[in-house]
């Protein structure tokens, strides 16, 4: 039977349509279990990361978080003892699919690691390199990319001037948001975030969690911290995890105002970890 719906219902329909796009995450894993051999790192971890949302993942060392975010982006299947069971759904596909081209994956599914590791080249070089390898090759095409991916990650004002120089005559603060831009200018949709931040100063801090905050708009961001101010400033949701398993997930300030679980609570507060 063909029903035909007037104005009013065609667009509650649309509405509820649009509704549910903006809900239905953009990544989630599925019962997402990860070993090392017969250590299970991980175990059966089922998360949702909404599009334009910063998550932060904490929890004591050990419990698991970067063998979780490494995995997203598939950085696991270089270390020989990990597997996988459960699934990681992205738009809709299944990454941990055999079939999956991992480095097209890496491009969409950036990631950025605890110390900064620029490449021994110019600043420039560090990210038209990048661009190079994905055959980006057109010298007008690298100068505009590069000049975008250091402006969004706001380090252009900074080396505009000093674009040929090494990467590494740059501060620690620089090179990390130097990776960033790096990162950027694959254009992911997704960055994973392995604590950016805690090999720098405050300052540099600072300006690295201003710049996660102002890359939400454009990226759904996953960090991992040890900072719980850090966690607390910037994140809209947050998980813990303790020996492998997530606790409690939830809005960023329930989280920290009102744990529903006593080890969450302890976590925070200070008392082991
Ligand atoms: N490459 C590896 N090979 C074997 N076991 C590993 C490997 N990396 C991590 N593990 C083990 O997996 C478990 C989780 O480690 P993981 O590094 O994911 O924890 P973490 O919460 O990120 O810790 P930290 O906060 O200290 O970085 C630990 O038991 C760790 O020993």
């Amino acid at each position: 039977m063909v029903t035909v719906l007037n104005r009013a219902e065609q667009k509650t329909v649309k509405r509820k349509q649009k509704i549910t796009k903006q809900i239905k995450p953009i990544l989630q894993t599925q019962n997402l279990s990860i070993s090392y051999g017969e250590n299970k790192a991980v175990q059966d971890v089922s998360l949702p990361f909404s599009k334009n949302s910063i998550t932060a993942l904490i929890g004591p060392s050990g419990c698991g978080k970067s063998t979780f975010l490494r995995t997203i982006n598939r950085m696991n299947d270089i270390i020989p003892s990990a597997s996988y069971e459960g699934e990681i759904i992205y738009e809709d596909v299944n990454i941990l699919d055999k079939n999956i081209d991992v480095i097209a994956l890496r491009k969409e599914i950036g990631m950025v690691f605890q110390k900064p590791n620029p490449f021994a080249k110019s600043i420039y070089n560090n990210i038209a390199h990048a661009l190079r390898f994905y055959n980006i090759k057109k010298k007008t095409v690298l100068a505009e990319l590069v000049e975008e991916s250091l402006t969004n990650a706001a380090l252009w004002d900074e080396v505009k001037d000093r674009l040929h120089e090494s990467a590494y005559q740059l501060s620690g603060g620089q090179q990390q948001r130097l990776c960033i831009a790096r990162t950027l200018a694959m254009k992911p949709n997704v960055l994973l975030l392995d604590e950016p931040s805690s090999a720098l100063d405050p300052v540099s801090n600072a300006k690295i969690e201003e710049l996660i905050m102002k890359l939400k708009e454009k990226y759904t961001i996953i960090i991992v911290t040890h900072n719980m101010q850090q966690a607390a400033r910037i994140s809209d949701q947050t998980a813990f995890f303790l020996n492998g398993k997530l606790i409690e997930y939830d809005k960023t300030d329930k989280i920290f105002l009102n744990p529903a679980n006593k080890e969450t609570e302890a976590y925070i507060s200070g008392r082991f970890g």
